[in-house]
Parts: structure tokens; C-alpha cells; sequence
């Protein structure tokens, strides 16, 4: 299952060393751009931009919205860099090319990472449009030997048994917690756990029952090998999801025969009605 690939501690340095000859910013901040959500990016000011295909060593990004460019700038005073896309397991990429930037930016003198991702919810209280602040995450490929960690260890990045409790940091989920408070948007943001899958394709009713079962309150298909690589490197994280869709956890039971007794059922039916719910939601 494991494969053979290995990454070299020079192979990193190269391509930080190419970006640090390549712009004058020196980012403290990394953040990882999930799908539909590279507009994060274009807040930076001064822009130093780079095409994923003129950096040596990096992979390509191959998925629609991830438009593969690398942005160094300012936010409010602070440097930092946007990965413009991300790159997933399901496109083909193993699991070191997937984290790959992540050493880089250690190499950077980065020492925060931001991970956002596009996620579907499985908790009645995540809507789509809402934020779940990651807590913890639930590493499926990872507990099945999928794991970027797997290999060789590089004792220069981290040690060979890398703890992963706490690997979401606690003070900046208080802080943006306050944030929220302070900005009158916490009801569209609360706590949660973070199921990653291999994907590509989307949950069965089933799949989707047992991560409910686990305690799982967003599923998508990325992030957890970023934070373990980041984890494992010392990296301060912190990680957001943006609920996109509700996962269908039942059958659609209702049968619908028009408009009209679908818009009564609906009308008639009290709104935490399961049935409903999921028919609007779905
Ligand atoms: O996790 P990000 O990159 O945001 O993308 C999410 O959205 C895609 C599915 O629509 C999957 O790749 C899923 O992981
Ligand atoms: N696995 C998975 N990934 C997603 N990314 C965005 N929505 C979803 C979803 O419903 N399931």
C-alpha cells in the first residue's frame, strides 16, 4: 500500500529557496485557498504571484476552481503567502506531492497555517453557507495507512510518532470565536469535527449514516494530511470549513406526485420534520 516515493530535505529547500529569491515577501502566514474560496487571496496587497507550473518542484493543480498559483502578500501588515488551489489525493497526486508545499513554507520561516475547505454537513445545526471552525479531524485514508507521514521519517521536519491531539490550536479557535462575536456573525459559525475521505465521489446514504454515527459534523476531501504534515513540522494550525451542501443521510421517502402536494407537505409538516427537512435541503 505504501509507496516507494520519497521527497528529499534538498528537494524542499530548492523550491524554498527559488520562492525567497523570487519576491521580497518573507510570510509568516500560510493559507490554503479551498475550492471556491481562492477569492481569499486577491485581499492580499503588494502581489507577488506565481504559476504552480514555474515553480520548480510543485505540482499541478487539476481541479475546476483551484486555479494553481501561489500569492505572497500583505494582510493587514502581516506577510503572507495563499496556495490558489489545492491538491487532493482523488487527482493522483500521492500523499507527499498533496502536502508538499507544506515543508516548503516551513523551509520559509512560515509558522501559522490556515486551512479552509469546502465541506458538506452532517450536524442538523451546519446550513450551507455556514462556518464550522475545525476542532479535530477524523483522518479516514490516514487510519488506514494513507498517511504522508508513512516512510522514511526526516527527523529534521519532526519526530517519528508526531502526536496529533490538540493539533488544531486551541487560542486562535477562542479568537476567531470572538471575532465572530464581535463582527454579529456567530450564528453562522460554530466548532466541529472534520471527517476526511478519499473521494472523488460523494457520500452514500449509508456512508453518510455511519459518519453521522461517528460524531462526524463536515466530510470533504482534503486537509487532514496538510495538518498532520503541518503538525508534524511544528506548524501552529488552524483550520475552517465553509458548508456547501447538507449530506443526505435518508432516502428521499416522500413521493412526490406534483408541485402541489410537495408544496403542502412542505407548508403542512413542521419544519425539524426529517422528511422535510431533508427534501428542502437536499
Ligand atoms: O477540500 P476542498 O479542496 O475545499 O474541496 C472540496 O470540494 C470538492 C468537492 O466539491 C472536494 O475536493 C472537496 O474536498
Ligand atoms: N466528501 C464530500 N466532500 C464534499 N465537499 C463539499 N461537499 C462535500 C460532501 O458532501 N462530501
Amino acid at each position: 500500500m505504501h509507496s516507494k516515493e520519497q521527497i528529499s530535505h534538498d528537494e524542499y529547500q530548492k523550491t524554498s529557496d527559488w520562492l525567497m529569491s523570487h519576491t521580497k515577501h518573507r510570510p509568516i502566514v500560510a493559507i490554503i485557498c479551498g475550492s471556491g474560496l481562492g477569492m481569499l487571496a486577491d485581499t492580499l496587497k503588494c502581489q507577488d504571484s506565481f504559476d504552480y507550473s514555474d515553480i520548480p518542484g510543485f505540482p499541478q493543480s487539476t481541479v475546476q476552481g483551484h486555479a494553481g498559483r501561489l500569492v505572497f502578500g500583505e494582510l493587514k501588515g502581516k506577510s503572507c503567502v495563499c496556495m490558489q488551489g489545492r491538491f487532493h489525493m482523488y487527482e493522483g497526486h500521492s500523499l507527499l506531492k498533496t502536502t508538499f508545499p507544506i515543508r516548503v513554507f516551513k523551509l520559509m520561516g512560515v509558522e501559522t497555517l490556515i486551512v479552509t475547505n469546502a465541506a458538506g454537513s452532517l450536524a442538523d445545526g451546519l446550513r450551507p453557507g455556514d462556518i464550522m471552525i475545525i476542532k479535530d479531524h477524523i483522518n479516514f485514508p490516514g487510519l488506514v495507512g494513507l498517511n504522508p507521514l508513512c516512510g522514511p521519517n526526516d527527523e529534521k521536519f519532526g519526530p517519528r510518532f508526531p502526536a496529533m491531539s490538540g493539533c488544531y490550536d486551541k487560542g486562535l479557535r477562542s479568537l476567531v470565536m470572538e471575532l465572530a462575536k464581535q463582527m454579529g456573525v456567530s450564528s453562522l459559525v460554530q466548532e466541529g469535527v472534520y471527517a476526511m475521505v478519499g473521494g472523488p465521489n460523494f457520500e452514500t446514504i449509508a456512508e453518510a449514516k455511519l459518519l453521522h454515527r461517528l460524531g462526524v459534523d463536515a466530510v470533504g476531501m482534503s486537509t487532514a494530511p496538510e495538518v498532520v504534515v503541518a503538525t508534524h513540522c511544528g506548524l501552529r494550525v488552524f483550520g475552517l470549513s465553509l458548508i456547501t451542501n447538507k449530506v443526505r443521510q435518508q432516502s428521499q421517502i416522500l413521493i412526490v406526485n406534483n408541485h402541489n402536494s410537495y408544496f403542502s407537505a412542505l407548508f403542512h409538516k413542521s419544519v425539524t420534520n426529517k422528511e422535510c427537512s431533508n427534501l428542502r435541503n437536499g
